[in-house]
């Protein structure tokens, strides 16, 4: 009787609702920027898992951290005892958030909970029941952060009344410009969105799950500059593409924004579950018990937190993934000459996205299964990524901040060669059939 592989093992006890698979890869760990493949094939991780991988895999200060906290562990509830990591790192992440006035941060898991917690206390202090946010946005997979959310792949479930999504101007699909949605956005204020009654609009900097879309310069300023006309509060949504990966520290500061409050999420724990909300204090401090997560600001999950941030500073993180997404973007534009397929390659820093099309002139997408079979085949040539957008054709990478310019050319190589094999009818609708899934 053989051994049952990994991922013949995962399918028997992992819940499907909870996955979201792009190809077989099974990890039975991960060294710098690469994930060890059960068996011990090393794959070029250029998904960050998702983002939060933000230093790769064992990074020696997230090892010392974490070490250090779980060895001598300072309770395991911030709600109850202060705790020295998460002091310091609330301290630290004020100090490196734009902002004005008496703030504080709040902690918590995931994106999801930490944009669900903004949408609570946001109606609860301003007692206005509105929200506004993007077709297209993914801001959580919780009730609240769910229900402000616009990504196709949520319909299951319904918005929360009162949400306006508004179109997520596109440059490269223009079909609404951003003169068009700012001019949507004032009709529904005169009409049936009361602005007086709206609480905050969520603001993904760059819209990332929607299809890695740069928003036309200015559009998410003179959407600030209506909203502070009428009292809505600006959030804007660092889960994906803060903390240096855009090649500043914030993504919000290529577009001048001046956010009430910031989310952050994945990268923040280096891979552990972290997330934090800075905001004003007048919100924040709301009422005792509002938003309450046991374990949430723990020592483990908040000394990683401040690993992370440190070691953005000390390897210059920020001008690291300016300078090595230039060059990896230029790689993969270099790539569009040969091949027909890339319609776009658009992002900042190292959050990078590829749109693939069937038709330069029309920009109409490739099939998903397309998308699907260049992620499978990169991962048999030994390299790792995903994919998103509202027509699944658009490949994602998000990696480690840590990426060397090796790596990056190598990640080059293999989504070149991944096309290639693909056009030329190398992978079978079959072997990506079971990772279709969003
Ligand atoms: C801008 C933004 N805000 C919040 C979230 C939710 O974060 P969590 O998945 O950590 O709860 C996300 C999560 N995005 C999804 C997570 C599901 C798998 C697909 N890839 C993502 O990055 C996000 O991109």
């Amino acid at each position: 009787m053989s051994t049952p592989s990994l991922r013949e093992r995962d399918a028997r006890v992992i819940a499907e609702i909870g996955r979201l698979r792009f190809s077989p890869l099974s990890l039975v760990g991960g060294r710098g920027n690469r994930l060890i493949e059960e068996g011990g094939r090393e794959v070029l991780d250029l998904s960050g898992s998702a983002g939060p991988a933000a230093l790769g895999y064992g990074h020696p200060a997230m090892v010392e951290a974490v070490e250090r906290a779980v060895r001598d562990m300072a309770g395991a509830s911030l709600l109850l005892y202060p705790n020295e990591p998460a002091v310091s790192l609330a301290e630290r992440l004020l100090a490196v958030t734009p902002g004005s006035g008496e703030r504080r941060v709040w902690f918590g898991h995931s994106g999801s909970d930490a944009n669900d917690c903004t949408v609570r206390v946001l109606a609860a202090v301003t007692g206005r029941s509105r929200f506004i946010s993007f077709i297209g946005s993914y801001h959580g997979n919780l009730s609240g952060s769910m229900g402000i959310s616009g990504h196709t792949a949520m319909t299951h479930t319904l918005p929360r009344p009162g949400v306006l999504l508004l179109p997520y101007p596109d440059p490269f699909r223009p079909k609404f410009s951003a003169e068009d949605v700012l001019a949507l956005l004032d009709y529904q204020f005169e009409t049936t969105c009361p602005p007086d009654q709206v609480a905050a609009v969520f603001i993904e900097p760059l819209m990332s799950d929607g299809g890695l879309i740069v928003p036309p310069h200015g559009f998410l300023k003179a959407l600030q500059d209506r909203c502070r006309r009428h009292g809505i509060k600006i959030v804007v949504d660092e889960v994906k593409v803060g903390l240096a990966r855009s090649g500043r520290m914030h993504c919000f500061e290529h577009e001048g924004l001046e956010p009430d409050l910031v989310v952050f999420g994945k990268g923040l724990g280096g891979g552990l579950p972290l997330s934090a909300v800075v905001g004003p204090a007048e919100i924040m401090d709301h009422a005792p018990a509002f938003a309450l997560q046991t374990t949430a600001g723990n020592p483990v999950a908040t000394a990683a937190g401040g690993a992370v941030l440190k070691t953005i500073e000390r390897e210059g993180l920020v001008e690291r993934s300016a300078r090595i997404g230039k060059l990896f973007s230029d790689g993969l534009r270099a790539l569009a000459e040969k091949h027909e397929i890339i319609g776009d390659v658009r992002g900042r820093g190292l959050a990078v996205g590829v749109d693939l099309v069937a038709d330069r002139g029309t920009r109409d997408p490739v099939p998903a299964t397309t998308t699907a079979k260049i992620i499978y085949r990169g991962y048999q040539l030994g390299a790792a990524f995903t994919y998103v957008g509202l027509k699944a054709n658009v490949l994602e990478f998000m990696p480690p901040l840590t990426l060397t310019d090796d790596e990056a050319a190598e990640g080059v190589a293999i989504v070149d060669r991944a096309i290639e094999d693909v056009l030329a009818g190398k992978v079978a609708d079959a072997d990506v059939a079971s990772f279709m899934m969003w």
